[in-house]
């Protein structure tokens, strides 16, 4: 890195993922989030994003492992850590927050007590302490009547008040990176800005990176400051967000701008209907073949210096 970058808070390096090394799923991905950076991945459904985001909290899923590459995250090797440790990373200096709530929050369990775990599972905290936290947690994230609220269930909340629950039970020990995947894209149009912005002002607040997974380049666009393009598996293209709409360098990026849904384009009485990806991108020019990564200073096959 530059003499006037502080060191990246989370560095990958050729992070390779498959089911064995039989069937590859990731090929040599890299990337750096610097400490308060918010860092988007972007690319099609099925690209790789998520993999990379729960590779790097320590979650992938079985038959998935990881098969070559680095992970490092604080100075620190993630992928040489004893399970003990990494499950205590999990929470307290990483922590994620899911596209889906429900799946993610114990139905069983009221939220309340659901927040107050993670004082009491990483602070040390006593229960009544660690409740009338989650209470102000709750108030953090503005749900409502947060004393009432903590005494509900899962069920009893709206999808974007669930979603303001997991971000409270994210941010509770003011991690140092946040792996957001799709955080609003279950959530109804009307309330996905309101929490992407509560999101991005307390992350902000407490200088949290945010490792933001989303298909959606407008989300990308108003979020991050910088973009990871994926395309199967690859890292194709890095920019700062603002080049990557103007300046795209990739001809898969070029692909995904063109196929983004734009209001107002048609002309009246005109037939028209979105143009698909594979309309745009040849697939010689997808990068299936050549791992290379494309930025601003040109491009760089493998390992990024
Ligand atoms: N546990 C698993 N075992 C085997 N293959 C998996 C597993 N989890 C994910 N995959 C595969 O890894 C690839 C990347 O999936 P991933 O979920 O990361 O894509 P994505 O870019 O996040 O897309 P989406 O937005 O649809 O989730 C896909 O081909 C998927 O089928």
């Amino acid at each position: 890195m530059s003499d006037f970058l502080p060191d990246p808070i989370l560095s990958v390096r050729n992070l390779r993922l498959g089911v064995g090394k039989r069937f590859p799923i990731l090929h040599g991905v890299s990337f750096d989030i610097l400490p308060g950076e918010t860092y988007g991945l972007v690319g099609e459904s099925g690209s790789g994003k998520s993999v990379t985001g729960l590779a790097v909290m320590g979650l992938l899923k079985s038959p998935l492992t990881v098969t070559g590459g680095t992970i490092h995250f604080e100075g620190r090797d993630v992928l040489g850590m004893r399970p003990r440790e990494r499950r205590k990373l999990r929470g307290d200096r990483i922590a994620m927050v899911f596209q889906e709530p429900m799946t993610a929050l114990n139905p069983l369990v009221t939220i309340g007590r659901q927040i107050a775990e993670m004082y009491v599972i990483h602070r040390g905290m006593g229960w009544p302490e660690a409740r009338a936290k989650a209470v102000e947690a709750l108030e953090s994230v503005r749900v409502p009547a947060p004393e009432e609220r903590a005494r509900a269930y899962p069920h009893q909340l709206s999808g974007g008040m669930r979603q303001r629950v997991m971000i409270a039970i994210a941010l509770a020990c003011r991690p140092a990176l946040l792996i957001a995947d799709e955080p609003t894209t279950a959530l109804d149009v009307t309330v996905q800005a309101g929490v992407l912005e509560l999101m991005a002002d307390l992350c902000r607040a407490e200088g949290t990176a945010v490792l933001l997974v989303s298909h959606d380049l407008g989300v990308i666009a108003n979020m991050c400051q910088r973009v990871g393009v994926m395309d199967r598996g690859r890292l194709v293209e890095e920019q700062d967000t603002r080049n990557i709409f103007t300046n795209p360098l990739h001809p898969y990026t070029r692909g995904l701008l063109a196929a983004r849904p734009r209001l107002g384009l048609r002309q009246p009485g005109e037939r028209g209907r979105l143009t698909e990806l594979d309309e745009v991108v040849a697939d010689k020019d997808r990068g299936r073949e050549a791992p290379t990564l494309i930025t601003p200073r040109g491009p760089r096959t493998g390992v990024m210096a």
